[in-house]
């Protein structure tokens, strides 16, 4: 897509080493703007809560394992209601819109945003954009109620439809524009939110009074800084469906091998996870640790050894894993420009039937389970659905507190306000050097694939100035300790 937003950071800087990476406020490209007294004020249900507003100064550290001289560090503005607003209700024109793939919980977060503008901030005027960003200039748009929005969260899908490409720039800020559209939410993964930066900039530049809110979504848990996005417990709790079915299958045949594809094009973050919470798996393939077949230490000597133990195995697979291994590289893209992987769940079945049938002469009994779409397409969990519910609350706080060009999630199980940029700068991926993965490896036994040659030179990679072999212990990542 190759669209970059541009926008300097907000940074402030204070004491003892404290860094606020602030997000844009339309007051910063709009002079004298004038403001309301927040309505929550009066509204019942917030009477009795002592200090519901958030202090104007409140900030979310991003790293909360410190040592007694570490500096104070990168902090983000935190999430919630403030005492004045930059819109009057009847003002307020939202739009919601849903772009990339499936994730469960995408009807809680759009149900929830038409409630919190409906109930708190008496909003009655919110758009749903049909078909993800193309349809802000192609399809017709639908009015969005609490009414007509009221059960949705126990649907799968999205109400509104999505899509991948069609992103154009000029033509959506157009319809926003013509649309007289002043509060944006964009719910969408890394594509999506890249492009909510770009318009962003676009309405910067134009000077509308238009605040763009991005709501991370990913099955896949690719977005960086936030803790984890919404589906995806809800995504590991359904893969452990697949899993026990693989594990059945496999514990009742001769040498029986129960092999599951899950998701994560980039990220193995749901294999992992499934992986760890299930206990019956006993190799966990992810995109992030190469690994090969043959030879010593591969996966084939793997496999033998547990059949010979065991009798019989489960393998999880994520769909990105091993893909440099496949012959034919697809060499295409979706819509989007997100490369296009081969099954390679199909090609491993096959592989591993090969290898035994005919190298090492074994019967073994192969069932491949690719749940993959059904885990997408469900309903979130309940706890899910309460991540969705405070991720729109704290969303429609936000726009209606006049702050813009932020994507909101939880930090350190805070939420905040995080700009675009920290979100877009890179994608989040499980880091095979960290304790999570250490986890995963001592729970399942399986080979590491790593030499210790490979651990230093992936530091070095990482530009570390020294190769950290601490990191199994000492390590940690972002999100994942
Ligand atoms: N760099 C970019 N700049 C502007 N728009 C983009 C960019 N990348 C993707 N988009 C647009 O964002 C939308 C969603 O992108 P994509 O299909 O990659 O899904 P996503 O948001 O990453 O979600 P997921 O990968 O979790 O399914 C598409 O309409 C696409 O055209
Ligand atoms: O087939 P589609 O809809 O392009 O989606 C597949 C991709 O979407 C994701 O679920 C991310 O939304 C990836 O895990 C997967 O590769
Ligand atoms: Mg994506």
């Amino acid at each position: 897509m190759g669209l970059e937003s541009n926008s300097m950071p907000k940074i402030v800087i204070g004491d003892f080493g404290y860094t606020l990476e602030d997000v844009p406020h339309l007051s910063d490209f709009i002079p004298d703007l004038p403001t309301y007294p927040n309505p929550l004020q009066d509204n019942p249900a917030y009477s009795a809560v002592r200090q519901y507003f958030v202090d104007y100064d409140d900030t979310i550290a991003q790293n909360i394992v410190v040592h007694k001289d570490t500096p104070r560090g990168i902090h983000f503005r935190r999430a919630g209601p403030r005492q004045r607003v930059y819109f009057e209700s009847d003002d307020v024109h939202a739009c919601i819109v849903t772009c990339g793939g499936l994730c469960p919980g995408l009807n809680t977060v759009i149900r929830e945003i038409v409630c919190s503008l409906n109930y708190m901030y008496g909003v009655k005027s919110v758009l749903g954009i049909h078909g993800g960003y193309k349809g802000f200039y192609s399809k017709n748009t639908i009015s969005l109620t609490p009414k007509s929005v009221n059960d949705i969260h126990k649907r799968g899908g999205t109400i509104l439809g999505t899509s991948r490409g069609g992103y154009e720039t000029k033509k959506i800020v157009d319809s926003i524009q013509d649309r007289g559209i002043n509060q944006v939410y964009i719910i969408g993964g890394d594509g999506t939110q890249k492009g909510a930066a770009v318009i962003f900039e676009e309405i910067k530049k134009r000077g509308l009074k238009v605040a763009v809110v991005g709501i991370p979504k990913t099955i896949d848990n690719d977005i960086p800084v936030i803790d984890k996005s919404f589906g995806f417990d809800t995504a590991v709790e359904e893969a452990e469906r697949a899993i026990n079915a693989a594990h059945v299958e496999a514990t009742s045949f001769e040498n029986g091998i129960g092999l599951v594809k899950l998701m994560g094009r980039y990220s193995g973050f749901i294999a992992m996870y499934a992986t760890i919470a299930s206990r019956d798996v006993d190799c966990c393939l992810i995109p992030e640790s190469p690994f090969y077949l043959e030879g010593r230490g591969g996966l084939f000597e793997y496999i033998e050894k547990r059949l010979k133990e065991f009798g019989h195995m489960v393998i999880v697979i994520a769909e990105g894993a091993g893909q440099e291994m496949l012959s034919e590289s697809l060499n295409q893209k979706d819509a989007s420009g997100n490369k296009l992987l081969q099954d390679v769940g199909l090609w491993i079945s096959q592989k591993i039937k090969d290898h035994f049938s005919k190298e090492r002469k074994m019967t073994i009994n192969l069932k491949y389970i690719d749940p993959t779409y059904m885990i997408r397409a469900i309903p979130s969990s309940a706890s899910d659905n309460v991540y969705c519910t405070l991720l729109a609350q704290s969303a429609v706080h936000g726009a209606m507190a006049g702050y813009t060009g932020f994507t909101v999630g939880p930090v350190n199980g805070r939420y905040a306000y995080i700009p675009f940029h920290r979100i877009n700068e890179r994608q989040n991926k499980v880091v095979i050097t960290d304790r999570m993965w250490a986890r995963l490896l001592s729970s399942t036994s399986q080979p590491s694939f790593l030499s210790t040659k490979d651990v230093v030179e992936d530091s070095m990679d990482d530009k570390k100035e020294t190769p950290n072999y601490a990191l199994l212990e000492n390590g940690f990542a972002d999100a994942h300790k």
